[in-house]
C-alpha cells in the first residue's frame, strides 16, 4: 500500500465528495435537515455521499491529465519552475490562481492546508463549452471541520482509482477557491515527477476565454485556409466530434464548431471578433422548418455581384439554420436563374417537377440519404432523427404530390418567408395582397418579394445568393449552404448613447442598478446597466467585467422585435454600464407580482413572442441560459422581449467565476427554479436549457409562483430533479397548455424540443374567443 493509499484510507475520502456546486450543496442541505435555517443554500462543506450523486458522475470516468497553471499577472512570459520531489509536485498556492489538467498520468493529489480553520476548495471548471465535461466539484478538510482550532498540517488527499470517476480529464481546468492552501502536491502511481515536467506539463497563464488547445490549432491550421473544411471525423481532446464548416468564398467569419450536443466552441467569438457576428448552425439533420412543415428550398432570391468562382451561395433558410447537408439530403434541388439585371431573382425549384433522367438520379440519391437517416434512427434512437426522417418522408410525399401541383411550392416558399420574418423580426403587413390559404402568418408574399429583392436586401444575407452561368449553378450543389445574419442591428453602429444622461432609478438587480437614460442628440430613451465590480465575485470581478463588456459588443449586433436590443456598454472605474432599449412596462415578475398570473391567452401571445426571441436567439447561436420572468421586459403594450441574454448574467459565467459558495448562491439562487435539469447536475448542455425554463416561465405566468411551487429548498429541488419527478402544472390550464409544459419540461434534453420545434404546438395555434 503506497503512502497515498494509507492517506485515502486515513483521511476517508473518496470520489463520492466530488459534486458539482450545485449537488454539493443539496448534499449539504440533506445533512442539515434538522437545522433551524431555512435557507437552502446553507453553505456547510460538510458532505456525505448519496448513491443518486455518485450515480451523477459514473460516467465521468476519464484518464487524467494535468498541467499546473500559474496566475497570468504575475507570470505573463515568465514562467515558473516546477518545484518537484520524487514524485510530488508541490508549490505554494494562493487564492484565484489555477492550473489546468492536460495529462494523464496523474491519478491522486493531496492538498496541504495549514490553516485548518477554514475550509479548501477546490472547484474544476471546464475550459471551454464545447470540451465541458461538466465536473465540477470541491474538495475540502473533512478533520478541519471535526478541529478547527487545530493549527498544524491538514492535509487532504483523494485518488482516482481505476474504474471510478476522475475529475483529472484534459480540459479542466482546476481553481483554488480559498486562500488557506499553502500547498499543493500532485502524485503519480505510474510515473515520476521529472516524467510529468515533460514538454506537455508546463506552467502556463490562464486566459478567462479559456480556448482549448485543439480548437486553436484548428483555427489557425485549417480555418484559415480559407476552404471548404469538414471536420467531421476530427474529434476534441475529449473525444467530441467537431463539425467545422466554412464557406469556400467567405473568410473565416463564416465559420462555427458546433458538436453533437449543441455546445458551441470559443472560436464562434473569435470569429465574431473578427468580422460581424455571421454565425451558421450547422445540423446535419435538419430538414424540416422551424414550424415543422416540410423543407422546400423553393426560395425568392437575388444574385449580388461576384465574381469568378467565388460565387457565393447564401440561403436564407427557415430560422438561420444552415442546410449543409442539403444537396446530399434534399437532391430533389435545382436551380431556375431568372435573370432579371441587378434584381435578379432567382428560385430554387424542386427538381421533381420535371420528370428527367437527372431527376430520377436524383431519386435515387434522395433514397440514400433516406436509408442513412433511417440508419441512424434504428441506431440512435432519437427523436430529433425521427422528425428529420418524418420529414423526409413528408417531403418525398410532398414532392410527389408536386409532380400533380406545381404550384404547391408557393406556399411552402411563403410560409419560409413568414418564418423569415420571425427571424428578421419584421412585422407582418397586415395587408396581404396574394394571402395564401396555406400560410398561417398570412404573410405578403409579394411585400417580402419586393423588399428581398431591393437593392438593400441583396446586401443581407437573407438572400439566395446564385451563380449566373451553368457551370456555377452546377458548382450549387457542392457548396454548403451559408446563411449569414441580416439582422445585424446598424442602429447600434454609432456611440450616441454613449452621451446619455442618466436619468431616474428603473430596477435593481443582482449586480447593480438600472436608470432610465436619455440621448439628446436622438431624443431616444434607454436603459442603462451599472454593473460594479464591488457588487461582483471575489478576485476576478475586474476580468468578469471585461468579459461582458466585451460579449456586450458582440451581442448588441443582434436585433430582434423579441429580444431587449443591447445598444452597447461602457467600462470606467470599476464600473461597466451596459445601454439597452428602454422598456417602459417592466418584467413580466413585476406585473405577476403586482397583478397575478395572467389569462391563458395572454400567456399564448405572451410565448409566441418568447419563442420567436428565442429561435432568433438559437439561430445565431446564443443561448439565453436564465430565462424567466424576471428577465422578460414588457413595452406596456402588450409586447414582450427578452433582456439578459447571452453575457451580462449567465451561469457559467457565476460558474466560472464564482469564488465562494456563498457568492455561487446568491447568483443563482433566483435562478434555480427555471433551470433544465442537466444544469443542476452539470451536464453536457445546449440550447434546449432554454425550453425547460420556457416552459417554467409558462408556469409562472399562470401561477404568479415560481416553478416548483411548493418547494422551498434547493434539496428538494434537487431530489425532484434527480427522482425526475415531473413538475407540477397549474391545473386550471388547458390541456394544449399544460402540454405544452411537458413537452418544454422534459427531462431527457434530447426528448425534448428545439425551440423551433414548438412554434406549431397546438397551443399556440389555439384559438380563444
Ligand atoms: N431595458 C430595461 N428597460 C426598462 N427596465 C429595465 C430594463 N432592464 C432592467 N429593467 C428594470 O430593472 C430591474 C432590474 O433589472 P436587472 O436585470 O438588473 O435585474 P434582474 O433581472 O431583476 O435580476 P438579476 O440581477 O438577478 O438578473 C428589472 O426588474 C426591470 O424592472
Amino acid at each position: 500500500m503506497s503512502m497515498f493509499d494509507k492517506e485515502y484510507d486515513k483521511k476517508g475520502f473518496d470520489l463520492k465528495q466530488i459534486q458539482s456546486p450545485i449537488l454539493k450543496l443539496y448534499q449539504n442541505a440533506k445533512q442539515e435537515i434538522n437545522s433551524k435555517s431555512d435557507n437552502i443554500f446553507s453553505p456547510s462543506m460538510n458532505s456525505q455521499n448519496t448513491q443518486s450523486s455518485k450515480k451523477l458522475y459514473q460516467h465521468q470516468l476519464q484518464p487524467i491529465q494535468l498541467i499546473q497553471r500559474d496566475d497570468q499577472k504575475e507570470h505573463k512570459n515568465k514562467p515558473q519552475p516546477i518545484q518537484s520531489s520524487d514524485r510530488i509536485l508541490q508549490k505554494e498556492y494562493t487564492k484565484g490562481k489555477n492550473f489546468q489538467i492536460q495529462k494523464d498520468e496523474i491519478n491522486g493529489f493531496a492538498i496541504n492546508n495549514f490553516n485548518s480553520n477554514k475550509l479548501s476548495a477546490f472547484q474544476s471548471y471546464p475550459q471551454s463549452p464545447i470540451c465541458k465535461e461538466q465536473f465540477n466539484f470541491k474538495l475540502q478538510s473533512k478533520q478541519s471541520e471535526e478541529t478547527p482550532t487545530q493549527k498544524s498540517s491538514n492535509q487532504i488527499v483523494t485518488r482516482f482509482p481505476n474504474n471510478e470517476p476522475n475529475p483529472f480529464k484534459d480540459g479542466n481546468q482546476l481553481q483554488i477557491q480559498n486562500d488557506n492552501i499553502k500547498a499543493i502536491k500532485f502524485e503519480s502511481e505510474q510515473k515520476s515527477i521529472s516524467q510529468l515536467q515533460s514538454p506537455r506539463v508546463r506552467i502556463k497563464t490562464i486566459q478567462k476565454s479559456m480556448k482549448s488547445p485543439t480548437y486553436q490549432n484548428l483555427n489557425k491550421e485549417k480555418l484559415s485556409q480559407n476552404e471548404l473544411v469538414d471536420f467531421e471525423n476530427q474529434q476534441s481532446q475529449n473525444g467530441e466530434r467537431l463539425k467545422i464548416e466554412q464557406n469556400k468564398a467567405d473568410n473565416e467569419d463564416n465559420v462555427q464548431i458546433i458538436n453533437e450536443e449543441e455546445q458551441i466552441s470559443p472560436i464562434k467569438s473569435k470569429i465574431n471578433k473578427i468580422q460581424q457576428i455571421n454565425v451558421n448552425v450547422y445540423d446535419k439533420l435538419l430538414p424540416k422548418t422551424p414550424s415543422g412543415d416540410k423543407f422546400n428550398l423553393k426560395q425568392e432570391a437575388s444574385s449580388r455581384p461576384t465574381s469568378g468562382r467565388n460565387q457565393n451561395f447564401i440561403i436564407k433558410t427557415v430560422n438561420n439554420h444552415t442546410y449543409s447537408d442539403i444537396n446530399h439530403i434534399h437532391n430533389n434541388i435545382n436551380l431556375n436563374n431568372a435573370n432579371n439585371g441587378s434584381n435578379s431573382v432567382t428560385r430554387l425549384q424542386s427538381k421533381e417537377t420535371n420528370d428527367t433522367p437527372k431527376n430520377q438520379n436524383r431519386e435515387e440519391k434522395h433514397q440514400e440519404s433516406y436509408n442513412e437517416i433511417k440508419d441512424r434512427i434504428d441506431t440512435q434512437n432519437s427523436q430529433q432523427i425521427g422528425d428529420s426522417l418524418q420529414n423526409l418522408e413528408e417531403e418525398k410525399q410532398h414532392s410527389e404530390q408536386k409532380q400533380n401541383k406545381p404550384k404547391s411550392n408557393q406556399n411552402i416558399s411563403s410560409k419560409i418567408q413568414s418564418l423569415n420574418y420571425i427571424n428578421e423580426g419584421r412585422e407582418q403587413d397586415s395587408s396581404p395582397i396574394e394571402q395564401n390559404q396555406n400560410n398561417k402568418l398570412n404573410i405578403d408574399k409579394q411585400a417580402i418579394i419586393k423588399e428581398q429583392t431591393s437593392s438593400q436586401r441583396q446586401d443581407s444575407s437573407m438572400m439566395l445568393q446564385t451563380a449566373t452561368d451553368k457551370k456555377e449553378i452546377n458548382n450549387m450543389n457542392n457548396l454548403k449552404y451559408i446563411i449569414e445574419s441580416s439582422n445585424l442591428n446598424q442602429s447600434n453602429s454609432n456611440n450616441d448613447y454613449l452621451d446619455a444622461q442618466v436619468g431616474e432609478l428603473i430596477g435593481q438587480g443582482a449586480y447593480g442598478r438600472v436608470y432610465k437614460g436619455f440621448v439628446k442628440s436622438t431624443g431616444k430613451f434607454l436603459a442603462i446597466k451599472e454593473m460594479k465590480e464591488e457588487m461582483m465575485l471575489g478576485d476576478d470581478a475586474h476580468s468578469l467585467l471585461e468579459s461582458i463588456c466585451k460579449e456586450i459588443q458582440l451581442l448588441k449586433q443582434l436585433s430582434h422585435k423579441n429580444i431587449v436590443n443591447y445598444i452597447g456598454s461602457k467600462k470606467q472605474e470599476g464600473s461597466v454600464y451596459i445601454y439597452m432599449e428602454y422598456m417602459p412596462g417592466g418584467s413580466i415578475s413585476e406585473m405577476l407580482k403586482k397583478y397575478g398570473g395572467f389569462d391563458e391567452e395572454v400567456i399564448q401571445k405572451f410565448v409566441k413572442q418568447l419563442l420567436e426571441g428565442l429561435i432568433y436567439l438559437h439561430s445565431k447561436g446564443v443561448i439565453h441560459r436564465d430565462l424567466k420572468g424576471a428577465n422578460i421586459l414588457s413595452d406596456g403594450q402588450g409586447n414582450v422581449k427578452l433582456a439578459d441574454f447571452g453575457a451580462a448574467r449567465n451561469i457559467e459565467n457565476i460558474l466560472q467565476y464564482s469564488l465562494s459558495q456563498s457568492e455561487f448562491c446568491n447568483s443563482i439562487k433566483g435562478s434555480l427554479y427555471w433551470m433544465a435539469p442537466e444544469l443542476i447536475k452539470n451536464e453536457k448542455h445546449g440550447r434546449r436549457i432554454d425550453v425547460w425554463s420556457l416552459g417554467c416561465t409558462v408556469i409562472e405566468m399562470a401561477s404568479a409562483q415560481h416553478p416548483w411551487e411548493s418547494i422551498k429548498k434547493f434539496s428538494d429541488l434537487a431530489n425532484a430533479v434527480i427522482e425526475q419527478q415531473p413538475i407540477p402544472i397549474p391545473q386550471h390550464l388547458s390541456e394544449e397548455c399544460k402540454d405544452f409544459i411537458s413537452k418544454c419540461c422534459t427531462y431527457d434534453k434530447k426528448m425534448r424540443p428545439k425551440s423551433h420545434q414548438l412554434f406549431n404546438h397546438p397551443f399556440l395555434q389555439k384559438k380563444y374567443s
